[in-house]
Order: structure tokens, then sequence, then C-alpha cells
């Protein structure tokens, strides 16, 4: 008998095996190699699907099921499921997070969804086209630790996409851009090579620019209310689930998640910075490590702006970004701060009260 032994040599292609139920989740080493062969039986890793305000639907291999509020989760995060407690159920070490300040007046920090491997910035080829906003959304998404893709959905309507495109791809040299028609078989084709198997991805921007149209184009339904359909149906369909993660044909998981739809940064000074590498490299050379580029001598911003080759509006909008996340995070420190002041007041009290019963 002649044995095949091909597979052992150098260079030899893995082995192709069938996704398993967890890698069709999304799993992967990860998340494989924090926990112990024996905890897998013991606390199956399961994802959270969705987010109701029951609870966390969670899915695993073979598991399907509810489990009430209680860990500090979000849509996307990986659980270590512990069916006698759970929740005391572990959550994974996520392997990218996106969160923002909540709207209103709390300043809490909410989690927004885990493990996203493609952000996805949507914005259109029309009155919606914001670079500013693109820079915020692609800031967020590095931050986040998620590679950031643009898509500029409604070409069919206009005259001329170059404009756009060029614009979009002035953002950053690290972040592609792809124009497309978001309704019919465009998407699923040109957005591939990011919606394979077993990837997680989300779609970010503002209302009206067609994420529901993309996440239905790539499940290949009408899965998601457009907003066409909404305005006819004023209940809206987003009521019984807020947050939920949804399985292409191709095996792809796309989120949906109204919380996509309005992000203030912060703490995301290091987004900032990857976005804007081109200054920050400038600053980097400036005679003084403190400068403010604004009057400075040897300021090497200063220089670039009077030579043309940083425009100047591009600096306005990386000093507003700055001055957004620092305010953003500097309330949330505050928050904090207050936070423990009044822990202590309230001990303190506390103490007085029992000093006083002896
Ligand atoms: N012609 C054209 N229309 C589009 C395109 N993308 C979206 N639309 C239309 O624009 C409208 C808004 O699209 P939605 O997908 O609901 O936008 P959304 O981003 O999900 O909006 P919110 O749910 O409010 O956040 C719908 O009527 C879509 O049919 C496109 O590429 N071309
Ligand atoms: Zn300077």
């Amino acid at each position: 008998m002649v044995r095949d032994y091909s597979a052992f040599l150098p260079g030899a292609a893995p082995a192709r095996r069938e996704p398993t139920a967890l890698d069709r989740l999304g799993w992967g080493p990860a998340f494989a190699r924090q926990i112990e062969a024996e905890a897998l039986t013991a606390t199956p890793p399961v994802r959270v699907v969705a987010v109701h305000r029951s609870g966390l639907q969670v899915a695993g291999d073979g598991i399907d099921e509810t489990i009430p509020p209680g860990p500090e989760a979000t849509v996307g995060d990986w659980l270590l499921y512990d069916r006698a407690r759970p929740r005391s159920s572990r959550v994974l070490e996520r392997k990218s997070l996106i969160k923002r300040r909540a709207p209103g007046t709390s300043r809490e920090v909410q989690l927004i969804a885990a493990n996203i491997d493609t952000v996805f910035v949507v914005t259109s080829c029309n009155a919606d086209f914001n670079v500013a906003r693109l820079e915020r959304y692609v800031a967020l998404a590095f931050e986040a630790g998620i590679e950031p893709v643009i898509v500029l959905t409604k070409a069919d309507l206009a005259e001329d996409t170059a404009p756009y495109v060029d614009a979009a791809q002035a953002v950053s040299d690290r972040v592609p851009v792809v124009a497309l028609d978001a309704r019919g078989a465009e998407p699923a084709e040109a957005l591939a090579d990011w919606c394979k198997s077993g990837r997680t991805v989300a779609f970010l921007g503002s209302s009206g620019v067609g994420k529901s149209t993309l996440t239905n184009a790539l499940l290949g339904t009408q899965a998601i209310a457009t907003q066409g359909i909404r305005e006819d149906d004023a209940k809206g369909r987003h009521t019984t689930t807020a947050r939920e993660l949804h399985i292409t044909p191709g095996g792809c998981l796309v989120l949906d998640t109204p919380g996509m739809r309005e992000l203030q940064l912060t703490d995301a000074a290091t987004g900032i910075a990857d976005v804007f590498e081109d200054i920050e490299a400038l600053a980097a050379s400036c005679r003084f490590t403190d400068c403010r580029h604004e009057t400075e001598p040897g300021c090497a911003i200063l220089a670039a702006t009077e030579d043309g080759s940083l425009d100047p509006a591009r600096l306005a909008r990386w000093r507003k970004l700055q001055a957004e996340d620092a305010f953003n995070s500097a309330s949330l420190a505050d928050r904090r701060e207050k936070d423990r002041a009044f822990g202590k007041l309230v001990r303190s009290a506390v103490q007085a009260k029992s000093d006083r019963k002896r």
C-alpha cells in the first residue's frame, strides 16, 4: 500500500475541514487560546447573537438560549456559558470593542458591539458626504481595533463619483474606498473580500445613507426594514430586538444595531492619531515638544500649511476632533471622580451612623 504523506511535508496546504458550529459563529484562535480544554465542556463558549430587553440571546454548539441580563456583555461577545449560574458566565477578552458615550446627560459609557472584524463606514455620494464625519468614524474604528472600509452608496445617483472617491481616499492611506449602488446584487460582490465565512462586519453611518439596504443586500433578504418602509410603519420594527447578528448565505455575520447611528468620540486619542498620522508626524518634528502649532517658531505644522503641503481645513478638523475627544473623555473622568467622592461620602455617613449606634 502506498501511503500519501504529502500532507506532512513542509509547505503542504493545511487539511481542509468543514467549519464547526463555533467557526460559523466567528470562533477563532484569539478566543480558543484564552481557555483550557477542560473548561470547554464545563463552560462551553457561546456568542451573544442578540441583545433583548429580557436578556442576552446566546448561540453555541447545540446551544440557543436567552440568558438573563447580568454579564457585562454586548452583541458579538463570547461568553463561557455557566449553565448553573448564567449571570456569572465569563466574558472572553475581546478582539475589538465599540463603545460610546451615552446620549443625553448621563455620560455613561455604553458597550455597542464586540469582536467586529470590519466596520463599513457608510456615506452617500450626495449632500450627506462629509469628510469630517468620515474621519470621525474611521478614528472610532481604529480606536476600537477594527479595520475600517469606506463605502460610498448611491453611486447610481451621482453624475461622477470620482470627486467623492478621491475625497474619501484622502482620509487615510490605510482605508480602502468602495463606491456602489447599495440596492441589488452589487454589495455582495464589491464587499466580498471582507465578508468571508466566520467574519463579523458592521455598518456605521448616519440615518438614510443605506445601512439597512446594504445589510439586506448582503443577506439576500428584506429582513431589515429600510427607511422607505419604515415611513409608513410608524410603529418601527426595531423595538423588540435592538441589536442583532444576522448571517449571510456565505456565512458572514452582519451586525445590525441602531446604536451605530450617532457616535461621539470618547477616549479615542489613539484612533485620531492613526487617522491623522500625517499631521502627527509633522508635530513630532516641531522645535518645541509642547508646540501648540499656533505661533511658535520652528513649527513644522505651520510651515506645512504655508508651503501648501498640508490642507488647513484638515488641520482644523484634526483640532476639532481632538477637542471633542478631550471634552468627552474629561467629562467621563470628571464623572468617575465625582462618583468616587460620592461613594466616600456615603461610606463615611454609614460609618458615622454605625458609630453612633455603638
Ligand atoms: N438609488 C439608491 N438608493 C439608495 C441606495 N442606498 C440606499 N438607498 C435608499 O435610501 C433610503 C434610505 O436607505 P436605508 O438603507 O434605510 O438607510 P439607513 O442608513 O439604514 O437609515 P437608518 O435606518 O435611518 O439609519 C432607502 O429608500 C433606500 O432605498 C443606493 O445606493 N442607491
Ligand atoms: Zn508645531
